[in-house]
């Protein structure tokens, strides 16, 4: 039998044209509903196109290694929009890989090491301001914070989000996934308007940095100097949209990252005084170095845990380019498909009790290798994802060692999805120094 004459996965189209958007919107727990209702892949309709949703590592493993065959990457026009034509995240086939290649120069351990220094003091100076605020709503803090580093690594500015590319960052970022109908007054009007304002700002820095002297030491110099293999470099517009990219790439997920990390070990003492000890036992070292980071086996079972329970990024979407077949159903060419990686997550064949928080999980390591993918997997695995582990630990490093955090009482703690999970109150904490 060929694919196309294989049935089409259960599940329902609901609303002529929009669908099942709302609800996918609105309701956080919408995926895992229908498939209780019909099972590991159903059909249903987002944005007016047919779309599939997947979970479970064989489901993973199928889009994620045929990217570029059956699959092509898939983004809301008006993400596509702002993002531009020159990123990485629209290109595809060999200039993705090319392009890839290049800017994963700035996430090497070389320059992952050179990165240490600058997110320990911008941590440190972080923190000891929340010491003097004391009681604090902390999830606008912690995006100002994962902001200036983001800012300070790849283009070397300081207080990146007291600027005025900051401010603008702002309002581009809160176009991304709307309708696309550019006016001065609709949300995506003005995102387009930030766009080429931001463009322009990060032009004079990069022109600035060209003509220096110095090339500094962040993301950005090493891009400005990084060749490809046929020894070509990237043009200002390119070099402009790809570190775009990576400031946004970064910094939503980032923030999710940490707040999910203050909260659960707020909510676990019992982990919070297991990680201490651990910091305990490994002692102080100064200056602080990857191979230091890496005797934390404890510290790493629990952002792994944070990043199963509560993965910054839902899931990934995909464009089928050919109808193939998957467990016995038809993928018809043209459809969205949308691979699950919370719901995959939540999977009771791979996680023991899986809504619980229990680090020690992971003693044993991942069971396989797609039933577990916070940075999704395949030639589009996340690009910072070392970067990402790295800023994680040594926020919690400075955390665990010098301070004490506590949940203030009633606030909704219930979870925001969209952009990325955060509790609906923001996260309210009182926030003092720790002396043990
Ligand atoms: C905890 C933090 C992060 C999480 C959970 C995360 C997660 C992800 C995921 C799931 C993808 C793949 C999406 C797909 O398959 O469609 C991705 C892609 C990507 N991420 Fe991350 N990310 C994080 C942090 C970062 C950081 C810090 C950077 C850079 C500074 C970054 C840069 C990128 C880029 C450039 C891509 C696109 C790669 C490509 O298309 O080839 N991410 N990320």
């Amino acid at each position: 039998m060929t694919a196309s004459n294989l049935p089409l996965p259960p599940g329902d189209f609901g609303l002529p044209l929009i669908g099942d958007t709302l609800n996918f919107f609105r309701d956080p727990n919408y995926g895992q509903k229908q498939h209780e209702k019909y099972g590991p892949i159903f059909k249903t309709r987002l944005l007016g196109s047919p779309t599939l949703f997947v979970k479970g590592a064989d489901a993973n493993q199928f889009v994620l290694t045929n990217d570029n065959k059956y699959f092509a990457i898939s983004w809301p026009p008006s993400t596509k929009a702002l993002l531009g034509n020159l990123s990485l995240a629209l290109q595809t086939g060999g200039e993705h890989q090319n392009r890839r290649k290049l800017l994963a120069q700035a996430f090497m351990p070389r320059a992952l090491s050179g990165y240490i220094d600058t997110v320990e003091a911008i941590t440190h100076s972080y923190a000891q301001r929340w010491v003097q605020t004391q009681n604090l709503t902390w999830y606008p803090e912690l995006r100002n914070y994962t902001f200036d580093v983001a800012c300070k690594l790849l283009v070397g500015l300081d207080q990146g989000a007291q600027t005025e590319l900051g401010h603008l960052f702002e309002t581009w970022c809160a176009g991304l996934f709307s309708i696309p109908l550019a006016l001065p007054w609709t949300r995506f009007g003005q995102a387009k308007q930030a766009r080429k304002q931001v463009l322009v700002l990060l032009e004079e820095i990069i022109r600035q940095r060209q003509q220096s002297p110095d090339v500094g030491n962040d993301a950005l110099s090493l891009l400005i100097q990084a060749k490809d293999d046929n020894g070509q470099g990237l043009t200002i517009d390119e070099l402009k949209d790809q570190v775009l990219l990576l400031l946004f790439a970064g910094h939503e997920t980032l923030t999710s990252a940490i707040a999910s990390f203050c909260l659960l070990v707020a909510q676990h003492p019992h982990v919070l005084e297991a990680l201490r000890a651990e910091q305990v036992s490994i002692g102080v070292h100064t200056p602080m170095t990857l191979d230091v980071l890496r005797q934390m086996p404890y510290l790493e079972q629990v952002l792994q845990e944070v990043l199963r329970l509560i993965p910054p990024v839902g899931g990934g979407f995909r464009k089928v380019l050919k109808t193939c077949e998957f467990n016995g159903y038809r993928i018809p060419e043209g459809w969205t498909v949308l691979y699950e990686i919370n719901q995959t997550h939540l999977n009771s064949d791979d996680y023991e009790t899986p809504a619980d928080f229990r680090p020690e999980r992971f003693a044993k390591g991942v069971r396989s290798k797609y039933s577990y993918v916070p940075f999704g997997g395949g030639i589009r695995e996340c690009l910072g994802k070392e970067f990402a582990r790295l800023e994680m630990k040594l926020f919690a490093v400075e955390l665990l060692r010098n301070y004490q955090w506590d949940l203030l009482p009633d606030q909704d703690l219930s979870m925001v999805i969209v952009p990325t999970p955060h509790p609906r109150d923001n996260l309210k904490v009182r926030f003092q120094t720790y002396a043990p």
